[in-house]
C-alpha cells in the first residue's frame, strides 16, 4: 500500500469531535422511570427470518439426530454406538442453554439497580445499535465483544433487551455452570457452557460444533462469544482463540447459509470492577473459583464508583465479503458436508486473519480515557511515584495535555469531556482511581495496599510484590491505550536503536520487533508493510519524522514524541531481556512452565532490589507466558509432551 493510500485510510478513520458518533447514556432514562416498568416492558424484537424455527429444547434433539453426529457416533471406536450416543447426549445436557424471557426480565430488574449504583453512565453508540438491529433481520449474527470484566456479557444482553433486539445466546466457560442457583439462572438467560480446553476430544468437538452450527442455521438467536477466550488480566487485547471462530464460520464455508454478519463490540471502562484481583492473579495469586458465595462476598464492590462505561457496537461485517479471495469454497463441495473435518491450513489461515481483524476493530472502537493517558506518563516516572518524592501535579497535567494532542494526531477516540475544564477532568480521573493513586500537597503518589497487622516486619522481597501489585494496576490502565501507540513506538525504537535513516533497514528492524512482540500486541498476520507505513504516516503527522522515498529521519521538533514512544515500549524490552538472560545464563535446557514462572519472578525481584531493573512488569505472569509463546513461535523453544 502506498503512503498516499495509507494516509487517506487514516484520514478517513480519524474522527473529528463533530462527526464523532453519538453516544447515549442508557441509564439516564432508567434513573427517571420505574425499574419494574423496564423489566416488564413489552419486548418485541424483529428476529432473523421473522423468528426461530425451533425452541431451545429442540436444539439438542436436532443436534443428536444430525447426520454429522450420527456419523461420528457410528465411527467412534472403543465403545458401542449406544454408549457414544449417551455420552453425546450428556455433553449436550451439560452444554445447552435454555433462554427464557422471564429470566431476562428478572435479571433486567436486578441489573438496572446494580448498574445505576456502579456507573455514572453507560454510553452506547446508537448508530451501531441500529445497524445491528437491521443486520439481525437479514443474516445470522455473531457478536464479538472484547473481554475485560464479568460485566461485559451482562451489559450487552441488557442493552439488547432494552432496545428490543433479540437477546443473544452466549458461549460461557463451564465453571460458571457450577455456581449454585446462578449457573441455572444464567443458563436460562442464554448461556451455553463449553469446556475451556477441548484438545483432541473428537466427540466433544463434533457435539459443540454441531450445536453452534444448528443455532446459526436455524437462526435461533444472535450468538455471542469472547474470541479472546478469557478476561484480559492486563486490559490489553489477547491473541484470539480460533476454535469457536472456526465453528461459527463453518456454516458459511459449507454453503449452509448465504452470509453471516460479524459484529465486533468494544467495551471501555473508566475503572474495572476486578482491577485489584486481576493484578494479584498476574503476581501468582490463584483466581478465586467461581461460586455463588464468592459472588455474594464480592457485593462490596457495589459501594464504590466505577465512572463511565462505553459500549461501541461496530458495523456488522459480511463474512461473504471479507472472505472473498481468501478461501476457496469449492473445496468444501468435494467432501460431504456432514463428515467431520479438522480445519485445513487455508481455512485456519483465513479464520486466524478474521479473528485478528476482529480484535483490531475492537481496539479501534474502544474509547481512551484521560486516566489511561495519565497512567502512560506516571509509569514513565516509576521512581518518583513509588517513593516519597512523588510526581509534581503540574508536571503530570501539562504532559497529559501534550499527550492528548499526540493521541488525537494518532486518531484516538478520546473520552475527554469538552465542556469540563481540563484540570477538573484530570482531577476527577485521579479521584476515581483513589485505589491506585493519591494526590497530596501538589504531588501524585502510587497507593500501595495497606498491610494487615503482622508480627514480623515485611521482607524486602514482599515489599517488591506489594509495589508490583500497585504498579500492575496502573499498567493495566496504561495498556488501554497501547494499541494506539504501538506501531509508531516500534518505529521510534527502530530509529533509536539502529541510528539509521535508511527506510529498508528501519523496516527490517521494525519487522524484527513486530515479530518478537506478536504475542504481546495484536498485529494482523501478513500485514507488516501496512503496519510500517501506518507508523511512518503517524510519526510524520505529529512532526516527529521527515519521510522521503529512501529515508525516515527524526526531526528535532519530534524528539519529545519519539522518546515518549520509546519509553512506552521499554518495559517490554526490559522484561523480555531478563527472561532471555534467565534462559541463557542458567543454561536451562528443559524446564516446566510451573518452575519457570516463579524462577523468573525471583530473578526479577532480585534485580529490582539491586536497582538493576526498574520495571515491575517482568513480574507479571502474562508477560512471562507471552515470552514463552513468542520463543515457541520463533522455534527457539519447543514444548515437550509430558
Ligand atoms: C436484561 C439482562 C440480561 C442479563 C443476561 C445475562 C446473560 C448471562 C450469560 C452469561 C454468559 C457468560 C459468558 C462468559 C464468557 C466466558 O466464559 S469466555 C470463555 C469461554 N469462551 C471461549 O473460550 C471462546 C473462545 N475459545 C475458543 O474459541 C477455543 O478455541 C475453544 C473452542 C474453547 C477450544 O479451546 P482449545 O481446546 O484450547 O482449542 P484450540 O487451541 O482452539 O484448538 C485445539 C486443537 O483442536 C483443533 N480443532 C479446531 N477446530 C476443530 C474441530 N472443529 N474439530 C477438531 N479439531 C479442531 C485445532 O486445530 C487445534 O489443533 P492443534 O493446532 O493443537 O493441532
Ligand atoms: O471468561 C470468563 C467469564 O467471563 C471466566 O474466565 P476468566 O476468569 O479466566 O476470565
Amino acid at each position: 500500500m502506498t503512503l498516499v493510500k495509507i494516509a487517506s485510510r487514516l484520514f478517513l478513520s480519524l474522527k473529528s469531535p463533530e462527526n464523532e458518533e453519538e453516544f447515549v447514556d442508557i441509564l439516564e432514562e432508567r434513573r427517571l422511570r420505574s425499574d419494574l416498568g423496564h423489566a416488564l416492558r413489552t419486548f418485541r424484537p424483529s428476529p432473523y427470518k421473522g423468528g426461530p424455527s425451533c425452541s431451545a429444547a429442540d436444539l439438542p434433539k436436532i443436534v443428536l439426530e444430525s447426520q454429522h453426529l450420527r456419523y461420528v457416533i457410528a465411527t467412534e471406536t472403543g465403545a458401542s454406538p449406544e454408549e457414544v450416543r449417551e455420552e453425546a447426549s450428556a455433553i449436550l445436557e451439560e452444554m445447552s442453554q435454555n433462554l427464557q424471557l422471564g429470566f431476562i426480565r428478572l435479571l433486567g430488574y436486578i441489573f438496572t439497580k446494580v448498574f445505576k449504583r456502579l456507573f455514572t453512565s453507560i454510553n452506547v453508540n446508537m448508530e451501531g445499535l441500529k445497524a445491528l438491529q437491521q443486520a439481525i433481520q437479514e443474516s445470522p449474527v455473531i457478536l464479538l465483544p472484547n473481554h475485560r470484566s464479568y460485566v461485559d456479557f451482562l451489559v450487552i444482553s441488557y442493552i439488547m433487551f432494552t432496545y428490543d433486539i433479540p437477546v443473544p445466546v452466549i458461549a460461557a466457560g463451564i465453571p460458571l455452570a457450577g455456581m449454585k442457583i446462578v449457573g441455572a439462572i444464567i443458563r436460562r438467560s442464554g448461556a451455553f457452557f463449553i469446556r475451556r480446553a477441548i484438545g483432541s476430544d473428537k466427540l466433544y468437538w463434533a457435539v459443540m460444533s454441531e450445536y453452534v452450527r444448528t443455532i446459526i442455521k436455524t437462526g435461533f438467536a444472535p450468538l455471542e462469544f469472547y474470541v479472546e477466550g478469557l478476561r484480559s488480566r492486563t486490559l490489553k487485547s489477547l491473541m484470539p482463540k480460533l476454535g469457536m471462530m472456526h465453528m461459527v464460520l463453518e456454516p458459511y464455508f459449507k454453503g449452509e447459509v448465504y452470509d453471516i454478519q460479524l459484529v465486533p463490540i468494544s467495551l471501555s471502562y473508566d475503572r474495572v470492577l476486578e482491577e485489584s484481583l486481576l493484578a494479584l492473579e498476574l503476581l501468582g495469586v490463584p483466581k478465586l473459583k467461581e461460586s455463588t458465595t464468592g459472588l455474594l462476598k464480592a457485593s462490596k464492590v457495589l459501594q464504590d464508583d466505577y465512572g463511565i462505561m462505553h459500549v461501541n457496537f461496530g458495523r456488522p461485517m459480511s463474512v461473504r465479503r471479507l472472505c472473498r479471495g481468501k478461501i476457496n469454497l469449492r473445496q468444501y463441495n468435494l467432501i460431504p458436508r456432514d463428515l467431520p473435518q479438522k480445519p485445513r491450513a487455508e481455512a485456519q489461515a483465513c479464520v486466524s486473519w478474521l479473528a485478528h481483524l476482529m480484535v483490531r476493530i475492537q481496539e479501534e472502537g474502544s474509547l481512551i480515557s484521560p486516566w489511561s493517558l495519565m497512567a502512560c506518563l506516571l509509569l514513565q516516572a516509576p521512581t518518583a511515584v513509588l517513593t516519597e518524592q512523588g510526581l509534581p501535579w503540574h508536571q503530570l497535567t501539562e504532559k497529559t495535555i501534550w499527550l492528548r494532542k499526540l493521541a488525537l494526531d494518532f486518531g484516538a477516540r478520546l473520552n475527554w469531556p469538552a465542556q469540563v475544564p481540563d484540570p477538573d477532568v484530570m482531577s476527577s480521573a485521579v479521584a476515581l482511581h483513589h485505589s491506585v493513586v493519591r494526590r497530596e500537597a501538589g504531588r501524585v503518589y502510587l497507593v500501595r495496599e495497606e498491610e494487615p497487622e503482622r508480627k514480623r516486619p515485611i521482607s524486602p522481597e514482599e515489599d517488591v510484590i506489594r509495589s508490583a501489585a500497585a504498579v500492575l494496576m496502573m499498567v493495566s490502565y496504561r495498556n488501554q491505550s497501547l494499541h494506539l501507540f504501538v506501531r509508531p513506538a516500534l518505529l521510534a525504537t527502530a530509529i533509536g536503536v539502529t541510528k539509521t535513516a535508511q527506510r529498508d533497514e528501519l523496516f527490517a528492524f521494525f519487522c524484527f520487533l513486530r515479530d518478537v512482540f506478536s504475542n504481546e500486541f495484536i498485529f494482523i498476520p501478513g500485514e507488516s508493510s501496512q503496519d510500517f507505513e501506518e507508523a511512518c504516516v503517524l510519526l510524520r503527522k505529529c512532526g516527529a519524522v521527515h519521510i522521503s522515498e529512501q529515508e525516515v529521519t527524526a526531526s528535532d521538533a519530534g524528539l519529545e514524541a519519539l522518546s515518549f514512544l520509546q519509553a512506552l515500549l521499554q518495559p517490554f524490552i526490559d522484561s523480555y531481556q531478563v527472561m532471555f538472560r534467565f534462559l541463557c545464563e542458567d543454561k536451562v535446557h528443559v524446564f516446566a512452565e510451573k518452575q519457570f514462572l516463579p524462577a523468573v519472578r525471583n530473578l526479577a525481584t532480585k534485580l529490582i532490589l539491586s536497582g538493576e531493573l526498574h520495571t515491575y512488569e517482568t513480574l507479571s505472569s502474562d508477560t512471562q507466558k507471552n515470552v514463552l509463546s513468542a520463543l515457541r513461535r520463533l522455534e527457539t523453544l519447543a514444548k515437550l509432551e509430558s
